[in-house]
């Protein structure tokens, strides 16, 4: 191979092999004010995210301050007044084609049957329809689906609809995955059902490993293994109110500070062993003292975010 090619594929290699899956690096996102035209309104500001490859970040903040912008960012599908995002050491332009998005909302097409929302992704990644229907399959089995596949999102639970909505991002086989508050409208128990699921497809070595092939990765498995973190396991950005959620899932919890001008204000490493029940860790005593201490930093956040939307809406 010509030297120069070699320095290339070098310079190529070092960076995929970053060890940060995601990069928000001062983040700064300012809109026009939706009440007054004239004026702009500055969300985000100053915002520096990092998370590494395997690992389960979540972010807590009051609402409307600005969490939804920042994963937006992360996705591609908003770009930041300034600032930049990386990718595996790569600035991103364009959409994030390396992250799956799960939303607050269903996402699913009502028009198509269970197995055909999963299957759809696939097929526009080019995946015979054989081929994608037997993985689709295969998704609905590992999210407790088997023998839905034919029900129309309007003939499912909340709960299986996000089931779905979990399949479909999995499938994809996505070395990033990021979740906008994806189970805040189910009920409790269903809920904590979901998170346990989560978690337990998230830890599994090789989820996601017979996913599509994807231009320019091998086709045998749709990917290389992620750098750093354990083999296979997907970096996770999770964005939340639940401060409980967010401890019990997460190896990190990130604190956003209430809006405008939105930025971290605090960082908590949750050492809680894995693997972890969501409903079960919540009893445990480092779970509580961790919980005071970010509720600490938070609790004062939470009141003006909350004075704030008391004001929008007089
Ligand atoms: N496209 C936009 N144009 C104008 N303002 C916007 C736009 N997107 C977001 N905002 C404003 O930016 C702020 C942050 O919004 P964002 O949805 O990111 O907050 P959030 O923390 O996700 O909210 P919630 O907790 O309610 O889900 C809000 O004041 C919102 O009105």
């Amino acid at each position: 191979m010509p030297a120069r090619l070699c320095r290339v594929f070098f310079i190529l290699l070092l960076a995929d092999m970053s060890d940060d899956a995601l990069e928000l690096i001062d983040i700064s996102c300012t809109f026009r004010a939706k009440d007054a035209p004239g004026q702009r309104y500055t969300a985000v500001a100053g915002t520096s995210l990092r998370v590494r490859a395997g690992e389960f970040v979540s972010v807590v903040g009051p609402t409307g301050c600005g969490k939804s912008t920042l994963l937006n960012v992360a996705a591609g599908l908003l770009e930041p007044t300034s600032g930049a995002v990386k990718v595996f050491g790569q600035p991103l332009s364009g959409i994030n084609t390396r992250a799956g998005y799960m939303f607050q909302s269903d996402a699913l097409m009502p028009w198509r049957s269970a197995l055909a929302n999963v299957m759809l992704g696939l097929q526009y990644r080019g995946v015979p329809e054989r081929e994608a229907r037997a993985q689709a399959e295969q998704w609905l089995t590992r999210v407790g689906l088997a023998g839905f596949g034919d029900r129309y999102p309007h003939q499912l639970s909340g709960g299986m609809r996000k089931r779905t909505a979990l399949a479909q991002v999995l499938a994809l086989d996505p070395d990033i995955i990021l979740m906008d508050e994806p189970f805040s409208a189910l009920d409790v128990q269903t809920r904590q059902l979901m998170e346990n699921e989560v978690l337990e497809l998230w830890a599994a070595p090789g989820a996601g490993r017979r996913a599509a092939p994807r231009p320019g990765l091998s086709p045998s498995g749709g990917g290389r293994e992620a750098p750093g973190g354990q083999q296979g396991q997907k970096a996770v950005l999770f964005i939340t109110h639940d401060l409980d959620e967010a401890i019990a899932m997460s190896d990190r919890v990130v604190v956003l500070s209430a809006g405008p001008a939105t930025h971290p204000i605090g960082e908590f490493v949750i050492d809680l062993a894995r693997p972890r029940d969501v409903a079960e860790v919540r009893t445990h005593p480092r779970f509580v003292d961790l919980h005071a201490q970010i509720w600490g930093v938070l609790r004062d956040e939470v009141l003006k975010g909350y004075a704030q939307q008391l004001k929008k809406a007089a």
